[in-house]
């Protein structure tokens, strides 16, 4: 009889800044249709942007509340471990010396961010180390600049078994719902005194001191 294939790992990387359903709702679905155990992994320091308004503490606080009540989606805290910028080819290769170089993981990531994956840190080497899954957004059209279209273009398959077949290298776009939340929009609500209901869980409305970082001076929410 063969060995069962180890489950694929899937890491979700982002800054939560905060978590909203939009992350909720699209990583459960690349769960779903991985079949994979996926980590929602938030950046300490995140690289090529401005830094997050609440606190890692605050940030790791309110997504260990979202994730209440289920066991499909787990919180990977290992980049808030790390000091200095949260390179993903670090990560990585921290989870690589941890699990071995075998079994399949799957770095996902929403297209916004893939399109500017050749500014990434050591980006090529991204693909000795994972296989990626570019999940669709709202209000981000698909584009691949010529040299990421370059690097992946042999790489991209159609097929989820395929990524077993291999610990790390292909490409494999994952159809999600469209679901136009961001983080922005969500601060923005909150800095104008306004409630996120239905952009965020409920869970993080229930204990409003998760939320404190963006509420805007002197403001009353209901
Ligand atoms: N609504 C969404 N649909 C699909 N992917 C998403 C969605 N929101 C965020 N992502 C993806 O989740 C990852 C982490 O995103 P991030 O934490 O920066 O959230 P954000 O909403 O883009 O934040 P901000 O508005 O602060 O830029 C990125 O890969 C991003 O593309
Ligand atoms: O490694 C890099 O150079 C790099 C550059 C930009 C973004 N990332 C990672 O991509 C993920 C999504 O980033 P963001 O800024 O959309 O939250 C998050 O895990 C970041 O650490 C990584």
């Amino acid at each position: 009889m063969q060995p069962e294939a180890p489950r694929l790992l899937a890491l979700f990387g982002g800054t939560f800044d905060p978590v909203h359903l939009g992350h909720l709702r699209v990583a459960w679905e690349a769960a779903e249709f991985l079949d994979a155990e996926v980590r929602l992994m938030p950046a300490n320091v995140p690289p090529h942007r401005p830094q997050p308004q609440a606190s890692a503490a605050q940030r790791l606080a309110m997504l260990r509340a979202a994730l209440r009540g289920q066991d499909r989606l787990l919180l990977d805290d290992r980049e808030l471990r790390r000091e200095g910028p949260s390179y993903t080819v670090d990560t990585l290769t921290d989870l690589r010396e941890e699990i071995g170089a075998t079994r399949p993981v799957v770095l996902l990531v929403g297209a916004d961010a893939w399109s500017g994956l050749p500014g990434w840190h050591r980006w090529q080497d991204l693909f000795g180390l994972a296989h990626i899954g570019v999940l669709t957004r709202a209000g981000h059209e698909p584009r691949e600049p010529a040299e990421l279209q370059r690097q992946v273009a042999a790489r991209r398959t159609g097929t989820v078994a395929d990524l077993a077949d291999s610990a790390a290298g292909r490409v494999i776009d994952i159809r999600v719902s469209a679901l136009e939340i961001s983080a922005t929009q969500v601060r923005n609500e909150l800095a104008a005194g306004r409630q996120p209901r239905y952009l965020v869980s409920d869970a993080l409305l229930a204990e409003p001191s998760l939320l404190s970082a963006y509420a805007a001076p002197g403001s009353q929410r209901d």
